[in-house]
């Protein structure tokens, strides 16, 4: 793991802007998967700003909750307001996980597709995740969700609403990079990983942004 410690919040957005322009550098085709939730808003918004070559990013969904794309609590709605509606991205490199008739229908279309893009292999250059108060990341909630080795998998938890399509483990360590961005909130739970053994402890080699509290 490699622990980079910043003491401001605009530090880790900073951190994470530098990493995602990193990993574009000499490359023609650039993958890239986003997580929803809070943290990510704010690094959207300073990512949307930054001069960036969008048309070589092809943008992914870590996971996504099984509500309609245009709710609040939809992970590509955030990623669009965010992110998506700022910048100037061809719109067939934006891969978002459709909310079809179930969340099996949903599984299945966003798999088939990623087969497909990836021929087979699908390896991100970089994976953005956070993680939960619990140890979750992507929605990846139990050591049962950790096990699974097809590309993606529907979750679901009592602690967290709504059923999610999410990338498994397995697809999440084979990226290049695996970026964790974890605000002060998160201070514990990373600490308490180890001990604990909880889901986002399994990710391979992360890159932790963390901000301490001063
Ligand atoms: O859809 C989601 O909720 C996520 O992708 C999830 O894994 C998230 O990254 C963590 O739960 C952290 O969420 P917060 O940033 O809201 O604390």
């Amino acid at each position: 793991m490699r622990l980079i410690k910043v003491s401001k919040k605009s530090d880790l957005y900073k951190k994470a802007i530098d990493i995602f322009k990193e990993t574009t550098y000499g490359k023609d085709v650039v993958n890239i998967a986003f997580s929803g939730g809070r943290t990510p808003k704010e690094f959207f918004t300073k990512l949307s700003k930054e001069d960036i070559d969008w048309e070589k990013i092809n943008i992914f969904l870590v996971d996504e909750r099984f509500v309609p794309l245009d709710s609040n609590n939809s992970n590509y709605n955030l990623l669009k307001k965010n992110l998506l509606d700022k910048i100037d991205i061809p719109e067939k490199n934006i891969h978002k996980i459709e909310i079809l008739k179930t969340p099996l229908d949903s599984k299945i279309d966003y798999e088939k597709r990623l087969l497909k893009y990836f021929k087979g292999d699908i390896k991100f250059d970089a994976v953005y995740l956070g993680i939960g108060e619990d140890g979750h990341t992507g929605s990846i909630f139990t050591m049962d969700d950790i096990e699974v080795l097809e590309p993606t998998l529907i979750t679901e938890s009592s602690n967290h609403p709504h059923k999610r399509i999410t990338l498994s483990m397995e697809t999440i360590n084979k990226a290049e990079k695996k970026i964790v961005i974890a605000t002060k909130e998160k201070a514990e739970v990373l600490e308490n990983l180890p001990k604990f053994k909880c889901p986002a402890f399994f990710i391979d080699n992360p890159i932790v942004l963390m901000e301490y509290e001063k």
